[in-house]
């Protein structure tokens, strides 16, 4: 398959807009050719005073003529190229975004975010230059060429065209060893504005660490640093466009003496008119802008293939988590059956071993444990965030590897450890799941979660903006719109990790009480490192090293006397010193 395979849908839509597009490139290249004839035709009309004042009327108006279909048909084929470049990019991004939405979370662990931010820019950016002005100018290139040369053989034979056309392979050489310089130090000038830009965005997010550590001095001098490294770039790059234009000048310079030296003897000797050599002369000038582009034509077309083939690597990888044939929907009700589950991940660290757990419609069970334990790795393997080996978790008595994941995933609602929220408003963070916000259920789910009285003492209340736009949250408040989020979909199962964590013990009661009340005869998994939030739960799993150490209800695990009781003991004496 071709490297551009993954546009072949958008050439199949798009081929006519560059079919017009470069048409009338062609157009416009063709009508170009026009003016130095005219102009070589109206110099020897005159030398020989056959020219009055309606024949240069007449010359003038054939002369807008060309200007104007010029203008009209540049136009055309911006708007048709370079539009559709800009479209391809539109498309190439959607598709990897696409793409990567598909991507388990395994994917991301192993990529690198920034990679993949600069492949979604660059690349794409590349490609885009590619079928823009890299087609636009690769075509301009060879037509001009062709058309001038031709023009020039014709009209006053191969041989002077040859002489004058020497010092243009030089040009066209050294345009394009300039241009691979100029592009080395242009990618220099942006990392080191890049470097410079990442020094405010640090120090301005870690402003407070800065001023703990006291390190203002020390920062101002690193960013006075990256400011120089940008400017010393800067300058490194100026200095070799300066050499690039004087070089030019003397190139184009020594083909015009060419052009005087021996196109002026064969006007002395008869052999052309003094039309042919004004004709001549304008397209030889014709002839160096393609020389020019030729080296960077070259470059921006094998930039476009190499990011292309970049971009291929990251579409052709395929999600690791999907729906199999088999997988059907199912009409979950919330019982959940764990057998015998052991699972490790890629790099061979065993996290679960031989977990064996039932959970019926309308329970809750709470898993506490030591961190590392495996209880995030349980609730990602429940999501099928990863994916569990066949014949260990079934919901409602169906592998979960066999229901479709957009039904099983939509059937629980997950409040993750992390909390992360979206910068958008309050109200859309809490209705992410819901295809329409309704400000009923925001607010409803918003008391059910005991953030409602916080919102509504924000400003602008739920439309108040979350994140580096908006207010900052505490981690209390962030949980609990997460938890807000969660519950809003109605699920049949809510697992919570570790999601109180950051909420005073009273607020905790008080939230798990309402869940209480909302989760009636729904399952819910409430996962903590804290007795008191699961000391309610109708069975607590302690899990330690990757497997269930102990289960029962609170009573009975207190007095097994194990790891939960001692976990007891521990926060009962942390409660009582925090609170004498
Ligand atoms: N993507 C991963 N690749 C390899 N090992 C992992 C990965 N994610 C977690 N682990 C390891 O698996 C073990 C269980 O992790 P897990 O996050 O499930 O623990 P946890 O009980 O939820 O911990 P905490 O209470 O801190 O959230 C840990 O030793 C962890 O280092």
């Amino acid at each position: 398959m071709g490297v551009f395979r993954y546009l072949t849908q958008f050439f199949r839509k798009y081929k006519w807009y560059y079919f017009f597009g470069i048409f009338w490139l062609l157009v416009v290249n063709v009508v170009q050719m026009m003016v130095p004839r005219l102009l070589g035709n109206i110099t020897d009309s005159l030398a020989q005073g056959m020219l009055d004042a309606r024949g240069l009327l007449m010359y003038a108006l054939m002369i807008l003529g060309i200007g104007l279909i010029m203008g009209f048909g540049r136009a055309l084929w911006r708007i048709f190229i370079t539009g559709s470049a800009r479209r391809l990019e539109y498309y190439l991004r959607t598709k990897l975004f696409a793409h990567l939405q598909k991507m388990s979370p395994n994917y991301f662990n192993r990529m690198k975010t920034g990679d993949l931010m600069a492949h979604a820019t660059n690349d794409i950016n590349a490609v885009r230059m590619a079928f823009g002005g890299g087609i636009i100018m690769a075509t301009d290139a060879i037509v001009l060429t062709l058309l001038a040369g031709g023009l020039m053989v014709a009209q006053v034979g191969w041989q002077l065209t040859l002489i004058a056309i020497i010092p243009l392979p030089i040009l066209a050489v050294s345009a394009s060893s300039f241009g691979r310089i100029i592009h080395s130090r242009f990618k220099n000038v942006q990392a080191a504005f890049s470097t410079m830009t990442e020094s405010v965005q640090e120090n301005l997010e870690g402003a407070r660490v800065v001023k703990a550590f006291v390190q203002e001095d020390e920062e101002i001098k690193r960013f006075e640093e990256a400011a120089q490294k940008h400017v010393d770039t800067n300058v490194h790059l100026v200095k070799v466009w300066g050499m690039l234009e004087p070089l030019v000048q003397v190139l184009a310079t020594a083909s015009v003496i060419l052009i005087v030296m021996f196109g002026g003897r064969a006007v002395i000797n008869g052999s052309i008119s003094i039309g042919d050599f004004v004709a001549f002369n304008s397209y030889l000038v014709m002839l160096i802008w393609p020389m020019m582009a030729i080296g960077w034509v070259i470059n921006v077309l094998q930039r476009g293939r190499a990011s292309m083939d970049r971009l291929n690597a990251i579409l052709d990888e395929q999600p690791d988590i999907y729906d199999g044939d088999n997988a059907k929907d199912v009409d979950v009700q919330g019982n959940i059956e764990i057998k015998d589950l052991s699972f490790e991940y890629e790099d061979g660290h065993k996290a679960l071993k031989n977990i064996n757990l039932n959970i019926k419609k309308g329970k809750t069970v709470a898993i506490i444990g030591r961190t590392g334990s495996g209880k995030t790795t349980l609730v990602n393997l429940l999501l099928r965030l990863a994916n569990p080996p066949r014949g260990t978790i079934y919901v409602d008595g169906v592998d979960i590897n066999d229901i479709k994941l957009k039904n099983l995933r939509e059937s629980i609602g997950y409040v993750p450890q992390d909390n992360f929220l979206f910068s958008t408003d309050i109200s859309n963070n809490i209705a992410f799941a819901l295809e329409k916000t309704n400000t009923i259920e925001v607010e409803e789910a918003a008391k059910f979660a005991h953030i409602y009285d916080n919102i509504i003492e924000f400003p602008e209340k739920f439309d108040t903006m979350v994140g580096e736009r908006g207010v900052t949250l505490s981690g209390g408040q962030k949980q609990r719109i997460s938890i807000a989020r969660a519950i809003i979909k109605d699920p049949e199962i809510l697992i919570l990790d570790d999601s109180l964590s950051a909420v005073d013990t009273q607020t905790e009661e008080e939230i798990l009480k309402q869940l209480e009340d909302i989760m009636n005869n729904k399952t819910s998994i409430i996962i903590s490192h804290r007795v008191s939030t699961v000391k309610d739960a109708d069975e607590i799993v302690v899990m330690d090293q990757g497997e269930i150490v102990e289960r029962g209800n609170h009573d009975e695990l207190v007095k097994q006397g194990g790891l939960y009781a001692n976990l007891n003991h521990k926060q009962q004496l942390e409660e009582k010193l925090g609170s004498a």
